[in-house]
């Protein structure tokens, strides 16, 4: 084990989901958008072993898949003579990803695109990793599951070789402290990890811009494996944490964000991000009059939510904030139609923006839309009868919603051993 040690660290890294405010799609056409980060995190344990295979652990997906080191080699050793094209469609064929992938080899195509990526050069030494992801992010809802998962994989690859280093926070002793989900905590109990729990050096700790920067990049590439020409602004938020205005690849932390809490409400429609994308680009490409200026107003919203949000991030304590919460209300329901207007509304999503609005609450989706999530911006002080009233409903109507605030750190280390 004292080899594999040499070769590679352990780590555990956590990467948050996003809901985007304002922007989705429009984003996509280099118009802007905002997005905060969401307190549900994906959650990465890579071990190194000595077990001659890489094993790649879903719990979320019931999928365990494991790959002699030997065929990795193979496939490295293929892919290099070829062009960068060649090198993705041996990749996508050796994952068995054609015209409409599975969620669970889209999964494997990503972890072996970065691993070939990031560790190629270790192949030689490499005896063995166990590679355990469980996220609390429904994946295909709009709540940015595949950059989260990415990320993790960016973050923990790069980390467990030394190619980036983790600026260490506080020496803790209790990794219990760090609110790791249960779920994590009983499989690295069951995997011996105690050490993991115990160890005087566990740490977390952040990464500098530069590296950030790195993860950033490697995952973006990955998320354009998963989503075809994805903006950059899922895996930026991911990556980056907070809250983001994002523009044509760029973006801007925004600094002056007031607390803001939200109801998500999932509606378990499941759909995939990469096809309602397309869904927008067909119509825009049949009726390019038509749907840019929605686009265009699309960014409008975003602009004017970006004033209001400032001015509510500038208010004293006890200042009257109902009209700039109204006009977000405005905000959102006029979103919601727009994003109806552009094909990407949902039967489930038009139910919970009725629902939501019977108690005076506006709600519209977030992500890309056909189903998965939407949000709904809860004013403070809102009565809590009206909101347990409606979440009840929601409930009855098949739909899961809950409370949650945002903005939060981006991706983090945990523990490196
Ligand atoms: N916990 C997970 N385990 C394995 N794969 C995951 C996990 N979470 C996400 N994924 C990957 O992400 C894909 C889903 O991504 P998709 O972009 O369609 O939805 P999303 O990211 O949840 O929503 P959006 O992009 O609208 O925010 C899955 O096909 C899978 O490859
Ligand atoms: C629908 C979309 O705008 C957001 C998906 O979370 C796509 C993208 O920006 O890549
Ligand atoms: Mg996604």
């Amino acid at each position: 084990m004292a080899a594999v040690k040499e070769v590679l660290k352990s780590v555990l890294v956590s990467a948050p989901g996003k809901v985007i405010l304002h922007g989705e799609h429009a984003v996509v056409y280099g118009k802007t958008a905002i997005a905060t980060s969401v307190d549900l995190r994906c959650y990465l344990l890579l071990s190194p072993r000595a077990t001659g295979d890489v094993k790649l652990i879903l719990p979320d997906m019931q999928l365990t898949q494991t790959w002699p080191i030997s065929e990795l080699k193979k496939l490295l050793s293929q892919r290099i003579e070829g062009t960068d094209d060649d090198n993705l469609q041996i990749l996508k064929r050796f994952c068995n990803v054609g015209e409409n992938p599975s969620m669970k080899s889209l999964a494997c195509l990503v972890l072996l695109y970065l691993l070939t990526k990031i560790l190629h050069h270790k192949m030689a030494t490499l005896t063995g990793i166990d590679i355990l992801i469980y996220s609390q992010l429904p994946f295909g809802a709009g709540l940015g599951s595949s950059a989260a998962y990415s990320v993790c994989i960016a973050a923990g690859l790069l980390t467990c070789c030394g190619a980036i280093t983790v600026n260490k926070k506080e020496a803790n002793s209790d990794i219990k402290s760090h609110n790791l989900p249960e779920m994590m905590l009983e499989y690295i109990r069951e995997r011996g990890e105690g050490v993991l729990l115990t160890d005087a050096v566990s740490s977390w700790g952040e990464y500098a811009k530069e590296d950030l920067e790195l993860i950033n990049k490697l995952s973006y590439e990955a998320e354009t494996l998963v989503h075809g020409t994805p903006s950059g602004i899922d895996n930026s938020i991911s990556v980056f944490g907070g809250a983001i205005k994002f523009k044509n690849g760029a973006f801007k932390q925004i600094d002056k964000m007031p607390s803001l809490t939200i109801l998500l409400v999932y509606t378990k429609v499941l759909r995939n991000t990469k096809k309602m994308v397309a869904r927008v680009r067909d119509l825009h490409d049949k009726y390019p009059s038509v749907i840019s200026p929605l686009l265009t107003s699309i960014e409008e919203i975003v602009l004017k939510s970006e004033t209001v949000l400032a001015k509510l991030a500038s208010l004293s304590e006890g200042e009257p904030n109902n009209e700039l919460y109204s006009t977000l209300q405005d905000l959102f329901t006029i979103n919601h139609h727009l994003l109806n207007s552009i094909g990407v509304g949902h039967a489930s999503l038009d139910k919970v923006h009725h629902m939501t609005s019977e108690i005076g609450l506006a709600s519209k989706l977030t992500g890309a839309g056909g189903g998965g999530c939407a949000i709904a911006l809860i004013p403070p002080g809102f009565s809590s009868s009206h909101l347990s009233e409606v979440k009840g409903r929601l409930e009855e109507s098949g739909f899961e919603s809950w409370e949650t605030s945002i903005g939060g750190n981006g991706v983090r280390a945990h523990w490196i051993h």
